[in-house]
């Protein structure tokens, strides 16, 4: 059986970069589920159809292929927004965890990073990370990552979809973002990439250990 790291947090929180230096480092396959909701809702926007109709997101969310997803084009700020509408039905989210729970058994191990991964599609992951900081420090990282690829939102602008976004993601009724009871809490609001990556190591390094056969 291979070893599952799952990583849940708020948006621009740091979980994705942290989960693929973890994948680099360690040989493990990675997945940024947030990718397949924002896959569901570009298909949608591209066909002119609505975010609120369940069934017919429900449909995109079914041919989402795994293997196809383009970060570069799925990035853009508008279609994080839109991922969050679709989110938070639960048709579309049915349809996106099985496929992404039959990509958690590859071998040797996998990370997965998202908002329902330790409570919800990995529920028995050898490590949970909870990966949060302040929405002000979130927001200026967003920012910053925003205007480096040509985009001209506002700091207050990108601070409240980022409100926005955390308010749609924890009230929702299906598989809201909250820490699994099991998680080690990560708060990379004054830590830098490298710190959060050396403190994720040692829990990493530690929950290898406990699995390997004595
Ligand atoms: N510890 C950190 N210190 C400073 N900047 C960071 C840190 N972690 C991540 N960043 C930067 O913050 C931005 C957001 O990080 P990232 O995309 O990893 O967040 P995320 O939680 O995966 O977001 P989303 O859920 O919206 O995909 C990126 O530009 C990244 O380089
Ligand atoms: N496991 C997940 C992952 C993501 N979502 C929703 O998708 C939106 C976009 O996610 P990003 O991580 O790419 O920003 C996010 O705001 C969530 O609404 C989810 O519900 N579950």
């Amino acid at each position: 059986m291979g070893f599952t790291i799952a990583i849940d947090g708020p948006a621009a929180s740091g979980k994705g970069t942290l989960a693929r230096k973890i994948a680099e480092r360690y040989g493990f396959h990675h997945l940024d589920t947030g990718l397949t909701y924002r896959a569901t809702a570009k298909a949608l926007l591209d066909a002119g159809l609505p975010l609120d109709d369940e069934t017919l997101a429900a449909e995109q969310a079914d041919k989402v292929d795994l293997g196809a997803l383009d970060r570069s084009v799925l990035a853009a700020h508008e279609i994080g927004e839109a991922a969050s509408k679709v989110a938070v039905m639960p048709a579309v989210r049915r349809a996106l965890v099985e496929a992404q729970r039959r990509f958690a058994i590859r071998e040797p191990g996998v990370v997965l990073d998202g908002r329902d991964i330790g409570t919800v599609v990995c529920p028995g992951a050898e490590l949970k990370l909870y990966v949060t900081a302040s929405p002000g420090v979130r927001a200026g990282r967003r920012f910053e990552e925003i205007g480096k690829s040509g985009g001209n939102l506002s700091y207050d602008d990108v601070l409240d979809d980022i409100r926005r976004r955390d308010a749609r993601d924890m009230g929702r009724v299906d598989s809201p973002l909250r820490p699994a009871d099991d998680a080690h809490l990560l708060d990379t609001s004054e830590m830098s990439i490298e710190a959060a990556f050396r403190a994720a190591q040692i829990l990493i390094d530690e929950a290898l250990a406990r699995k390997k056969p004595s």
